[in-house]
């Protein structure tokens, strides 16, 4: 008979939130995975939760042990998970967007000590988009690059995290692009990459019509990162 090994325990900061809930409802339906800790930003009145103990931000310290965390917060909050992460040694996935330069650095140097996955979109199509924007990018030259972004009305960011990270890709294959961004309703995400020549136009459409597919990718993301020597790692890195 062999020994079954204890669940992945993950620390989920940003619990309260659109996606802290989606990680929360759906990591409860894996048997890989336990949640030991929730944190929000402010204090709970109740401190467990379905089972599940809550900290706010300023208890971060004091957090159980746990093996990997994922954080979908806000720029505001990220900076103290990352050092928690750093100091416990254990790896961090982040959904949180907006972040600036500073962060980004500060990301690049905790990589040499713990794994890390960073990314704006956790979904599978992004990651798939990612890589046609680049190659549209470089078999179209010349040709006009637009990014047209759509969100709901709660999101403080913009143009949106997915939407600078497909520009990136575009500016590899040597577009320029320009952004646009609205923010309507409760649209999940919609992104538009739109090349533009003369007479004709190739659109590259990604739309979310609901934020389980962030939180499945991320839940599987930290499956995977647990086993993985330091770095910083893409979501098409950590697929199976
Ligand atoms: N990469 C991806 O695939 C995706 C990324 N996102 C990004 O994830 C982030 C969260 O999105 P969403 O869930 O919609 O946002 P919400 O506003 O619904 O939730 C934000 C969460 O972060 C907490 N928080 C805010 N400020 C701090 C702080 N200073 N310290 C600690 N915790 C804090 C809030 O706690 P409290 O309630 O107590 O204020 C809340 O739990 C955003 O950056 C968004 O752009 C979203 C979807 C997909
Ligand atoms: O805030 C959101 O909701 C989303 N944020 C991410 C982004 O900024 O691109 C990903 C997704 O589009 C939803």
């Amino acid at each position: 008979m062999t020994d079954t090994p204890h669940p992945c325990r993950v620390l989920i900061h940003g619990a309260s939130g659109r996606m802290g809930q989606a990680l929360l409802r759906l990591a409860g339906e894996r048997d890989d995975l336990t949640v030991v800790a929730a944190i929000d930003r402010s204090t709970p009145s109740q401190r467990v939760v379905d089972g599940i103990p809550h900290f706010s931000a300023d208890e971060l310290g004091g957090v159980p042990a746990f093996d990997v965390a994922i954080d979908f917060s806000l720029p505001a909050g990220f900076d103290r998970i990352l050092a928690l992460c750093v100091s416990r040694g254990r790896p961090l996935v982040s959904g949180t967007t907006g972040i600036d330069e500073g962060q980004r650095e500060a990301l690049a140097r905790a990589a040499a000590t713990i794994p890390l996955a960073w990314a704006t979109n956790f979904s599978l199509g992004v990651a798939i988009l990612n890589e046609l924007v680049e190659r549209a990018a470089q078999a179209l030259p010349g040709w006009d690059c637009d990014i047209v972004e759509s969100h709901h009305v709660h999101k403080l960011d913009a143009p949106s995290g997915t939407a600078l990270t497909l520009g990136e890709c575009a500016g590899q294959g040597g577009a320029t692009p320009r952004y646009a961004s609205l923010r309507a309703g409760d649209i999940v995400g919609e992104h538009t990459v739109q090349f533009t020549g003369l007479g004709e136009r190739v659109e590259l459409v990604h739309r979310a019509t609901n934020r389980d597919i962030f939180a499945r990718g991320a839940l599987h993301v930290a499956s995977r990162l647990v086993a993985r020597p330091p770095g910083q790692y893409r979501v098409r890195d950590l697929l199976d």
